[in-house]
């Protein structure tokens, strides 16, 4: 062959190339985005992102686009996930390319909290922390970790029985013993620690600034050169102040922990664990602070607002509120209080405990996440960038999966016996996230649930408050948007069952290991 023809074919196959290049170029890009609603020039659909009750604003979004909804703020497309089916498709299947998170300017670049691995993009960085938690958490719930829960629910039910009308304060005091001992080995005062009172600061100042998207930094990022005096840069002087927070809750609780780890009085923790280990990428100084200081900002609202929600169903459900205290009568006794292993004989518990989390998922829109490359999906363009939203609160309503979906039905994850059926459709499929990014403290999360929910029913009777004219004051199912969704502020009369369950819980504590 001729070196004429050889040139020819090279140019030839060049073109070709060239040309399905193009061709393929141009498909892509005449792919549609997802149906949504109709942007209007320059803002987009910024008039369509709801500012409360996002969830719900979503799910009818949904009922008139599809299950896959776009919307375009700016320059930042953002898709919204209305089914389990898609959710699992993207964040599961190609989490490869759904396991980013969107740039966060108010949280991470301004108030400081980047250091934390739930706003991480995904990345070395992120897979790093995340192997800490990883090996720490494991894919179940230790022994360590069932006798930690033990204790902190002996001691919240004896705070309860002292001061019956501040029981949502004791739920949240055991949840963050429970973290600072897991993160730190470290053991709180009973009261008024100062280290809960620094993670509460830290945890409150990012709470309140609301959902990603909440200021106007957000979306224009630019604003983050603005200086604090300048007219309309408040959000400047609430960066400043959750940055000092942020700081003091990585850096103080670990200096602490490392101190009684040098003096050799530390306790079993995910720091103790992780400087102990031979392997070098878990045992950078770095990395372990950083990992340990996420876990209250996770785990401290998370479940304090999922054990408020569960009391708020049982107000609402009176009759399944019994029938859990028969069966746990049945399981436990009134010679003594749940331990771990009762859960077994109380699958009504699990079904109720089910049952709340579904109806009031505390992460009703989970975490965002991002695409970190561009897809096709359904014949759908999605671009690299794209901030994916996946309404967990409408997947756990969707009529299909949960029938009559807004009732309080517990019976739904039980089997003809009256056992757990594994066959049954569980909330934990959503409720915890998605694929790469889903919570490293799920086992945790629903052992703890277990422990407050068995130890209050067992020893305690809830009843709702009555007005002035004896009626019962039920709670509304009204949950507070936020970074967690909180239920509205309720009203619970707790007293105990009887004078020997009351007794029961004053000795608890001598018996605390
Ligand atoms: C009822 C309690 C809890 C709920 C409902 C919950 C829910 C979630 C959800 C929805 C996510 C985002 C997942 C995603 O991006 O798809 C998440 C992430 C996370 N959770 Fe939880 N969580 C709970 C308790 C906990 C606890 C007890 C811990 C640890 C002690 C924890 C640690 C974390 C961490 C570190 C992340 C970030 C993971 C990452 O970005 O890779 N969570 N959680």
């Amino acid at each position: 062959m001729s070196s004429s023809n050889t040139v020819v074919e090279v140019i030839g196959a060049t073109a070709a190339a060239l040309c399905l290049a193009t061709w393929l170029w141009r498909e892509r890009n005449r792919l549609s985005f997802p149906p949504g609603p109709r942007p209007i020039p320059l803002l987009g659909n910024i008039a369509d992102i709801p500012v409360v009750k996002q969830w719900e604003a979503y799910r009818d979004l949904g009922t008139r686009y599809g299950p896959i909804v776009h919307l375009q703020v700016l320059y930042r497309h953002l898709v919204i996930v209305n089914d389990a089916e898609v959710a699992s498709d993207l964040c599961e299947k190609r989490s490869a390319v759904y396991s980013g998170r969107p740039p966060l300017p108010m949280i991470s670049d301004l108030m400081g909290w980047s250091w934390n691995i739930g706003f991480m993009d995904y990345g070395p960085v992120w897979k790093a922390h995340r192997r800490v938690l990883q090996r720490y958490f494991g894919n179940s719930i230790s022994s360590q970790h069932t006798s930690l829960l033990r204790k902190n629910t002996r001691l919240f039910l004896s705070d309860v029985l002292a001061v019956p009308s501040k029981f949502e304060d004791y739920i949240r005091r055991a949840a963050a013993a429970n973290v600072l001992t897991m993160a730190y080995g470290i053991d709180i005062a009973r009261h008024g620690d100062p280290l809960v009172v620094l993670a509460d600061k830290a945890s409150n100042s990012i709470i309140a600034a609301g959902l990603p998207g909440s200021f106007a930094v957000d979306w224009f990022p630019f604003l983050k050169h603005v200086p604090e005096w300048f007219p309309g840069a408040g959000f400047q002087r609430i960066a400043r102040e959750s940055r000092a927070l942020s700081s003091g809750m990585k850096e103080t609780p670990y200096t602490v922990a490392k101190e009684a780890v040098r003096e050799g009085r530390a306790h079993a923790s995910l720091v103790l664990d992780s400087l102990n280990s031979s392997d070098g990428d878990i045992s950078s100084d770095d990395l372990i602070k950083n990992s340990a200081g996420a876990m209250y900002l996770a785990a401290v609202d998370t479940i304090t607002a999922q054990i408020m929600s569960f009391i708020m169903a049982m107000l609402r459900n009176s009759t399944a509120c019994r029938k859990v205290q028969e069966e746990l009568n049945r399981a436990v006794g009134d010679a003594r209080l749940p331990e771990y292993a009762d859960r077994a004989q109380t699958p009504f518990l699990d079904a109720c405990i089910l049952e709340s989390c579904r109806l009031y998922p505390v992460a009703p829109l989970g975490v965002p996440h991002c695409t970190s490359q561009d897809d096709e999906y359904r014949g759908f363009r999605i671009t690299q960038g794209t901030t994916i939203i996946v309404n967990s609160w409408a997947i756990l309503r969707d009529p299909k999966r949960f029938p009559d979906p807004d009732a309080f039905k517990p019976e739904r994850y039980l089997d003809a016996n009256g056992r757990l059926d594994p066959s049954a459709e569980y909330p934990s499929v959503t409720m915890f996230g998605w694929g790469r990014r889903i919570c490293p403290g799920r086992y945790f999360a629903d052992s703890t649930l277990w422990f407050a929910a068995a130890g209050l029913l067992s020893c305690f009777d809830l009843a709702c408050e009555l007005d002035v004219n004896g009626k019962p004051i039920i709670p509304t199912e009204e949950m507070h948007s936020g970074l967690v969704a909180v239920p509205a502020p309720f009203s619970c009369v707790i007293t105990p069952r009887s004078e020997k369950h009351a007794e029961l819980v004053r000795t608890a504590q001598d018996d605390i290991e």
